[in-house]
């Protein structure tokens, strides 16, 4: 082979050949065989393979590499090729009868899995001459293959791209059940050559020679526009079509234009160019190609001529006359010795010019548009009702064209919104209120709404209101109208707009999804999060619990009649459905962040009761107003519509974690059970804090140790648990004794977070008053729709969306003080353990009393002996149970079991046990402890 510039093209040593060296390749192309097997699985099930054209032995190592252990792997080339391990080679050319009898010879009458061909002639003859050879050699190859391959073998070959590559396409596709052409990305793309794999050999018991004879295949084919990728579909077909193409191209220049009408079809429209590798049309190669001034004027497909020449001359006379034309400028002239560098505006000009002289000389006539007119133009008499129903016809057709526009613009602003939203860039108030329907509000019909939007549309707000109500059940009038009027255009557009929504929602499915994936593998890592989830766990059932009780007291509710009353009753029902899901939010979003309900606890509890009244309805804000709206027209509406969720907010909670939850509609209603439940749970909490104090010591000292590892390691200061009651987020108005339940705690608990110690101070201090500390609680924050919004969206809410309260260096230094002190506080497991072992010391004493007053009443001791006696008890039931410390114990395991004598090592005192021995005595101390329990 010939050398190669080692920096370009072919010779360059690019990544393939170093990875060849690093890896122990003999050359590069052993990577082609790599990518192929790769792609086709070729060598890991073949038990025998022949690589035709081996050296130096590239292929053979790969196939040593990747086929089972104990192959046959046989190898031939004109050259030798140097030892492989588990590979045998020999020295023959290919095409040769001595080749097929080295062959036989080493396969031993074995059929081959694998026939592989890489072989290139060693000659640096003309391209053309080369790929002859070279298709020669492939069909030589597939001979061989043919000869030696078992029935569904596979044979893989090197092809060049050329006049014959179909033909050779065409007998693979004969004796093979697949084949396909492929460049591997080892193979330099300046390279023609591809790679065919033919999988499943057909073994046909008798093969036409003529199948394997270069004479015969390729006689008489001609090449077939396919691109590579087309391959595998032409076999058969090619052969027939090819054949019956032309060869005998009559003029030179027609047969190089149409050899070169592959590449450049149109120069007109170079984009769908594609990059064939025909190779050279026959009799022709050359890549400069000439045409005449002549050929372009008068030919008839100038485009094409443009396309496939370099340059246009102008010999004749007539053509040089032409350079004279006041038509020809320099640009013309110009353009036309190099074709080849123009762009698109001038082969227009040069069309243009083309016209011209076509004109000049009288090929062309220039048509009168007068006449053409004339001729053309057939005035008839149309009826007049024909032209209103026309001019109908097409105002409606305008009108719906601008609906539909207007929709689909008004959707991908939605949609627009709704990604806005998700991908947090928007806040829900940015919106737009129309796309409120996004966020579950659609059904919703809102007065003010109404008159809004009429306002926008210049209209007058007085509408009857049987049209409001009309108008809330269907949609726009326009718009229902144009439907009616409706063609199938108009279907494709709901069509498309429901696919829209339905791709929407999709999208919002597969966010939270990613969502609740990305949440589970953070908690997965968060241990923190586990222990607080554990400790939750039993909190968050009781929350759930407590809205299956309302769903109770809700059906007894709905029993009581359907009168103005109930109805009103169940509108502040929807209030509180509203009020009690926020809560619900709220509570579980306070299970991650305890700081922000110590706050809002501190607030509460400082806030006078009649205060909090009246700013539950003047603390409304714009969002709450259009509420008490909708509950005046929604009433005229069926009750089981107002309960309806939006679209939205129903796949929200088709969500698994609802499954099992009541239906939300069923949380109207009552809230008074609730009530009662809260002050039973308060009462009791109230009952246990006085029976035990020391058991509300340990729960302050456990929580604040295990809150402790919730902080993060930059706070100052230490947290103490809440208890159930404090979690209680429901603003509840009614409820009389929840201040004084709140006052309780904080005096039994002093203020448990530095904001509140903040505030305290701030209120003691005089530097705030109570009223601007309640004014400050009604913020923007404050009050937040979050139906139909994301998880991920509320979870990022609950951490970032609330009001961020100073704290003051001394409210964290006052904590910690306090902290600290209750961390000197001995715990009461040992308080208890001493508490019990001063107890016992007083049963020992009373013992020994009773025994020293037996001693002293009897009559048959002496003073002195009952003296000793009694001084004895007293002193063993002051001194306790000696621990039986001072004596070993020593287990007997394993060789040591049953032997006698002071175990080697022990000292002073000991007892040797069997271990079984022990359990034993264990479990009979158990079972007798468990007896007695009886
Ligand atoms: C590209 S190399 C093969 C590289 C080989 N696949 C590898 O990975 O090492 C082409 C080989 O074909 C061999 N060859 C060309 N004509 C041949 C013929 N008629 N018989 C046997 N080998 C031939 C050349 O000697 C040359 O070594």
């Amino acid at each position: 082979m010939g050398k190669h510039d080692k920096k370009t093209g072919k010779g360059r040593l690019d990544k393939f050949y170093r990875l060849a060296k690093e890896q122990g390749y003999r050359a590069r192309s052993a990577f082609k065989l790599v990518h192929l097997n790769r792609k086709y699985d070729l060598l890991s099930k073949s038990k025998c393979v022949i690589d035709l054209c081996a050296a130096p032995g590239g292929w053979l190592q790969v196939a040593e590499k990747y086929m089972p252990k104990g192959s046959l792997i046989i190898g031939v080339d004109l050259n030798a090729i140097k030892p492989l391990p588990h590979v045998t080679t020999f020295v023959s050319d290919i095409t040769t009868p001595h080749c097929r009898q080295m062959l036989k010879q080493h396969m031993h009458d074995w059929k081959a899995d694998l026939v592989m061909h890489d072989g290139a002639p060693n000659v640096g003859s003309a391209w053309v001459q080369d790929a002859f050879t070279q298709n020669e050699l492939v069909l030589q190859s597939l001979k061989l293959a043919t000869e030696f391959l078992i029935k569904g073998g596979n044979f893989v070959t090197k092809v060049f791209r050329s006049q014959d590559y179909n033909s050779l396409m065409w007998v693979f596709g004969q004796l093979f059940k697949s084949v396909e052409a492929t460049k591997p990305p080892s193979s330099r793309n300046v390279s023609a050559e591809i790679f065919v794999v033919c999988r499943d050999f057909i073994a046909p018991k008798h093969i036409d020679p003529k199948f394997l004879d270069p004479k015969h295949v390729f006689k008489d084919l001609a090449p077939l526009p396919t691109s590579i990728t087309e391959l595998p579909e032409t076999n058969g077909e090619a052969s027939v079509a090819a054949t019956q193409a032309s060869t005998s191209s009559a003029a030179a220049a027609a047969a190089r234009l149409a050899a070169n009408s592959h590449a450049h079809s149109n120069v007109f429209a170079p984009e769908k160019k594609r990059r064939h590798r025909d190779g050279y049309a026959e009799g022709d190669y050359t890549l400069y190609h000439t045409a005449t001034a002549s050929d372009f004027i008068k030919g008839v497909d100038p485009v094409l001529l443009l396309g496939g020449m370099n340059r246009i001359t102008f010999d004749s006379d007539e053509e040089k006359q032409w350079l004279k034309s006041r038509h020809t400028t320099s640009d013309v002239v110009a353009n036309c010795s190099d074709l080849k560098v123009l762009g698109k505006g001038d082969f227009k000009a040069l069309m243009k010019w083309r016209l011209a002289i076509r004109l000049e000389i009288g090929l062309d006539v220039k048509a009168d548009p007068t006449a053409d007119a004339t001729e053309e133009v057939v005035v008839e008499p149309i009826d007049e009702e024909e032209q209103i129903t026309e001019d109908l016809k097409k105002l409606q057709e305008a009108k719906s064209a601008k609906t539909k526009r207007e929709r689909k613009r008004a959707n991908e602003k939605k949609a627009k919104d709704l990604l806005k939203l998700q991908l947090n860039m928007t806040a829900p108030e940015d919106l737009d209120h129309n796309d409120l329907a996004l966020k579950g509000e659609e059904e919703i019909f809102d007065l003010e709404e109404g008159e809004l939007e009429a306002k926008r549309q210049g209209k007058s707000t007085k509408k009857s209101l049987g049209d409001i109500v009309k108008d809330a059940d269907g949609m726009d009038l326009s718009e229902s109208e144009s439907e009616s009027e409706g063609n199938d255009e108009d279907d494709e557009i709901l069509d498309s707009d429901e696919e829209r929504e339905r791709k929407t929602a999709m999208l919002e499915g597969e966010l939270d999804g990613l969502y609740e994936t990305y949440k589970e593998r953070m908690q997965e890592r968060d241990t923190k999060w586990k222990v607080k989830n554990e400790r939750n766990k039993d909190k968050n059932f009781d929350a759930w619990h407590g809205i299956k009780e309302n769903k109770d007291s809700d059906d007894e509710g709905g029993e009581k009649g359907e009168d103005d009353e109930s109805d009103v009753e169940s509108e502040e029902g929807g209030w509180d459905l509203v009020q009690g899901k926020k809560a619900i939010d709220v509570d579980s979003d306070s299970d991650s962040d305890s700081d922000e309900d110590e706050t809002e606890q501190v607030e509460k509890a400082i806030k006078p009761k009649k205060v909090k009244k009246s700013a539950d309805f003047d603390g409304l804000t714009s969002q709450a107003k259009p509420r008490k709206n909708t509950a005046l027209v929604t009433s005229l509406q069926e009750t089981e519509k107002r309960a309806q969720m939006s679209r939205q907010a129903q796949l929200w909670f088709d969500q698994s974690v609802f499954k099992g939850m009541p239906d939300l509609a069923a949380l109207d209603g009552d809230d008074e059970d609730e009530e009662d439940e809260e002050d039973e749970s308060e009462e009791d909490v109230e009952d246990g804090d006085e029976e035990d104090e020391d058991v509300e010591m340990e729960s302050e000292d456990e929580g604040s140790s295990t809150l402790q590892d919730e902080q993060d390691d930059d706070d100052d200061f230490e947290i103490v648990a809440r208890d159930e009651e404090d979690d209680g987020t429901g603003w509840d108005v009614d409820d009389e004794d929840q201040d004084e339940v709140k006052k309780k705690i904080i005096k039994d608990k002093g203020l448990l977070t530095a904001e509140a110690v903040t505030l305290a101070t701030q209120l003691v201090n005089r530097k705030i008053t109570a009223s601007q500390l309640i004014d400050q609680g009604f913020n923007k924050l404050s009050s937040f729709n979050k139906d139909g919004l994301p998880t991920w969206f509320l979870d990022d809410e609950s951490k970032y969306y609330k009001p961020n309260i100073p704290i003051t260096k001394e409210a964290v230094e006052a904590l910690k003080a306090r902290q600290r002190a209750l961390d000197a506080r001995p715990i009461k497991k040992i308080a208890e353990a001493k508490q019990r072992k001063k107890f016992k010391a007083v049963q020992r004493m009373e013992k020994a009393k009773k025994k020293a007053d037996d001693v002293m009443t009897s009559e048959e001791l002496g003073d002195a002996e009952k003296a000793r006696q009694v001084r004895r008890m007293l002193s063993k039931a002051a001194r306790g149970k000696q621990k039986a410390a001072d004596k070993k114990i020593v287990v007997a395991r394993g060789v040591n079991r049953g032997v006698k004598g002071r175990p080697t090592g022990v000292k002073g005192k000991y007892k040797i046990v069997d271990p079984r021995m022990r359990k034993e005595v264990r479990a009979l101390k158990r079972i007798k402890k468990a007896n007695k329990k009886r």
